[in-house]
């Protein structure tokens, strides 16, 4: 059986070394296979063994798995991110040598990556300037019940077939047989969260220009600082984050000595065979201690006028952004509750056929950042983040997800996360402020925000 496969894929290793001389230029081999099912959590921990970047991503229904283990080929844009990465993605893809019978899953060549908040400022995270997608060496697809590997391998015009087969079968092998690790808790030594009364000041500032028409809308992202008494599990995180946060997109993204982290409810948008569903997501109250509790306060929310105004400038401007480039745009009248476990939320779903000269990239770039990220209107409510926002956004807030070779996808907004670095984590959350904000409510909001990454990190 073994025997088999390896002869696979020394065939398939060969294809693209002929590819890859013929065109003068190193070639991409991207196969995949079923295989017997295996946990994606236990498949991400099996790759720590080699220190390699993993990345991880389940759809909000946890029903759809992509986890990447090492870093095959990078795709890296500073500047027009969105169109860089297309362009990017394309020219890699001319260069690819695809080896699998599987047209209908989410199967070989698949970029992951995201995108910063501003590419406007160049304030970035160490290890996440820019945008940056990339082609994991070994990737599994969960898709409901079914599961494939595939192996990206970028293959040079001189390569030799045989050792470079023998590894790949080798790491194959240990990554879809590793023996599961027992997880621990992570302690908590010590929290503490970044300038509390300068933030709520700040709200007040913003009040005060959305009073004086200077701008509509801001979203204010605050952080909190955590450090424990050991490095930080992250396979640990997410199992917690599956465990408890349902409805929501989980995420990893691990450089050379970090992780970005998180489980966020925030769909940017979804296009497969263009069909595209994106969502507004805004409005917030917390989840009520007795059923009725819980109804009160989400027939509150359903009512309240200010958070029906927050949530209805995210509806307006996707609304108008995704009849720029698709068609039968359809978008309920009335907001429904999405709830999650620590939070509820007003959420309308925008489903729409996106016209085919246009693909995902070009709808991340028009979308982002939504209102329910920045404001509105977008300029001058970004303005007011880049003036007077006393932390760096980095990758929170921003698109994350993947694209696959016909160029469907899927992107979230990369809220509900954290930064982790060894034994330390900063965690991030926002909310929108409008005319009628109250810094205080304003600031129990954000306190609730933190709540889940604070759970899954060990902190509470
Ligand atoms: C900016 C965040 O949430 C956004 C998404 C949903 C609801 C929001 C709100 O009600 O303020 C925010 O716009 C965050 O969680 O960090
Ligand atoms: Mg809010």
């Amino acid at each position: 059986m073994i025997e088999i496969k390896e002869i696979n894929i020394e065939q398939a290793l060969q294809k693209a070394k002929t590819k890859a001389i013929e065109q003068g230029k190193r070639a991409l081999l991207s196969i995949a296979e079923p295989i017997a099912p295996i946990d994606p959590i236990l498949f991400f921990q099996s790759g720590s063994q080699y220190q390699v970047p993993r990345t991880f991503w389940s759809s909000a229904d946890h029903d759809f798995f992509l986890v990447g283990i090492g870093n095959e080929m990078t795709l890296h844009a500073n500047n027009d991110t969105y169109r860089q990465i297309s362009v990017l993605w394309q020219e890699l893809l001319e260069h690819t040598v695809v080896e699998h019978p599987f047209s209908n899953q989410k199967v070989g060549p698949i970029a992951f990556g995201g995108f910063p908040f501003d590419a406007d400022t160049n304030q970035y995270w160490q290890g996440f300037e820019g945008s940056q997608f990339r082609v994991p060496r070994f990737l599994l697809t969960k898709d409901k019940d079914h599961y494939f590997l595939t192996i990206n391998v970028m293959v040079e015009h001189d390569e030799d077939i045989e050792t470079l087969s023998a590894q790949l079968v080798e790491d194959k092998q240990y990554l879809l047989s590793a023996p599961f690790h027992p997880l621990f808790t992570n302690a908590i030594a010590s929290k503490q969260e970044k300038q509390t009364e300068e933030w709520k000041q700040l709200v007040r500032q913003a009040t005060a220009e959305i009073r004086e028409n200077k701008m509509s809308k801001v979203v204010l992202a605050r952080q909190m600082e955590v450090t424990y008494h050991h490095e930080i599990v992250i396979s640990q995180v997410l199992e917690h984050l599956r465990r408890e946060q349902k409805n929501s997109y989980l995420f990893a993204w691990e450089t050379e000595d970090a992780c970005f982290v998180g489980a966020t409810p925030e769909r940017l948008v979804r296009v497969d065979e263009q069909h595209l569903l994106s969502t507004c997501l805004a409005g917030t109250a917390p989840r009520g201690e007795s059923a009725e509790k819980d109804e009160q306060m989400g027939s509150f929310l359903m009512n309240d006028q200010k958070n029906r105004r927050e949530h209805q400038f995210v509806v307006d401007m996707i609304q108008e952004a995704v009849r720029s480039f698709a068609e039968n745009v359809h978008i309920p009248d009335e907001p429904q509750l999405y709830r999650l476990k620590n939070l509820q939320h007003l959420y309308t779903p925008v489903r729409a056929k996106l016209r085919d000269e246009y693909t995902i990239l070009d709808v991340v770039a028009k979308l982002h950042p939504t209102p329910a990220l920045s404001g509105f209107p977008r300029l001058a409510s970004l303005h007011f983040i880049r003036k007077y926002e006393q932390m760096q956004r980095g990758w929170y807030g921003a698109p994350i997800g993947w694209i696959d070779q016909d160029f469907n996808g899927e992107f979230a907004v990369a809220i509900r996360s954290a930064l982790v670095n060894k034994s330390s984590a900063t965690l991030f959350a926002g909310c929108g402020v409008v005319e009628d904000s109250d810094p205080d409510i304003e600031f129990s909001e954000t306190t609730i925000k933190f709540t889940p990454m604070l759970q899954a990190l060990g902190g509470l």
